[in-house]
């Protein structure tokens, strides 16, 4: 299987609740390796620009308002098929829907709020992790 990299961002709600450890655990015993991480106070354009294709959806302003409301933590994460082990781990988008043990049926509230977002496609990922990081900014492994 391809070596891939991801993005991840740990949302304000999961950030809030002191969830950072605790879903970086999952990740990791996952075999993800985090090789690139920082935590940002996203504002409405930045939020806006990251979520681009759903501006014309009708949660999208509720969407950056939520994004804003308090600091993120993105990261880059790197493995064999990456991207699908990612949003399994996730869980569903609408943690009502999200299986048994993944991070968004025991972390999140709502589709609204669901504690954290993964790329869906290679290119997203590659979209998504040049939107938040300098190539300087992302570590391979050497140990
Ligand atoms: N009906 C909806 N469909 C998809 N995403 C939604 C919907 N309503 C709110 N959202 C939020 O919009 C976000 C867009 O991508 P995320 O994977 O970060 O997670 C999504 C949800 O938190």
């Amino acid at each position: 299987m391809a070596i891939e990299r991801t993005l991840s961002i740990i949302k304000p709600d999961a950030v809030g609740g002191n969830h950072i450890g605790a879903i970086y655990d999952r990740f990791e015993q996952a075999g993800l390796r985090i090789v690139g991480a920082k935590m940002l106070q996203l504002d409405d354009e930045k939020a806006g620009g990251f979520y681009a294709e759903h501006a014309e959806r009708p949660f999208y302003n509720d969407l950056k308002s939520f994004m804003t409301s308090g600091p993120v933590l993105v990261s880059v994460l790197e493995g064999e098929d990456a991207i699908a082990k990612h949003r399994d781990i996730m869980g569903a988008t609408n943690p009502k829907e999200a299986a048994e043990g993944t991070i968004r049926a025991d972390f999140a509230n709502s589709i609204d709020e669901n504690a954290v977002h993964g790329s869906d496609s290679a290119q997203s990922a590659a979209r998504e992790i040049s939107y938040f990081f300098n190539e300087d900014e992302v570590c391979p492994r050497t140990r």
